[in-house]
């Protein structure tokens, strides 16, 4: 919430303390981030290895972060619903398997990506 008593400048750096906060939340106590953290870790391990190309690591960060913003907006969205309505409820199930939809999205075009980057690399090898 903003403090009236705050400048400009203390109120971002305020936010920003939030911000890292929140992501430290995230990391340490979601294990759906933790997941896609370490297949996050594990595909720039891979761009290590196939040495890929500046655009490709563009490319593949863009895709990690896509999925590691929809997976946190997820979350969040889960622990809205649950706090709203503890109790089971149809529509609680509903929302959540649709916020549960965008991380899938993500993943899947993420999935997509890692083809047309590493499938020609490996390809190579053989
Ligand atoms: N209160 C509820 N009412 C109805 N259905 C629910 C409710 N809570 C969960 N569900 C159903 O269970 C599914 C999983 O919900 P849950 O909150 O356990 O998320 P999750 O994907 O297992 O999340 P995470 O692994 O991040 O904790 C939902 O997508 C929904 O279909």
């Amino acid at each position: 919430m903003k403090n009236p008593n705050d400048s400009f400048l203390r109120g971002r750096i305020r936010s920003v303390k939030f911000a890292i906060r929140g992501m430290w939340l995230l990391i340490t106590t979601e294990d759906s981030i933790k997941a896609q953290l370490f297949f996050g870790v594990v595909a720039t391990i891979l761009g290590f290895y196939f040495e890929i190309s500046n655009i490709e690591w563009m490319v593949q960060f863009l895709a990690i972060g896509m999925v590691l913003v929809a997976e946190a907006l997820n979350t969040a969205i889960e622990k809205v619903a649950d706090f709203i309505h503890p109790d089971y409820h149809k529509k609680i199930g509903f929302i959540k398997d649709i916020a549960a939809g965008a991380p899938s999205f993500a993943a899947f075009i993420s999935l997509i990506i890692a083809g047309f980057i590493y499938i020609p690399k490996i390809n190579l090898l053989f």
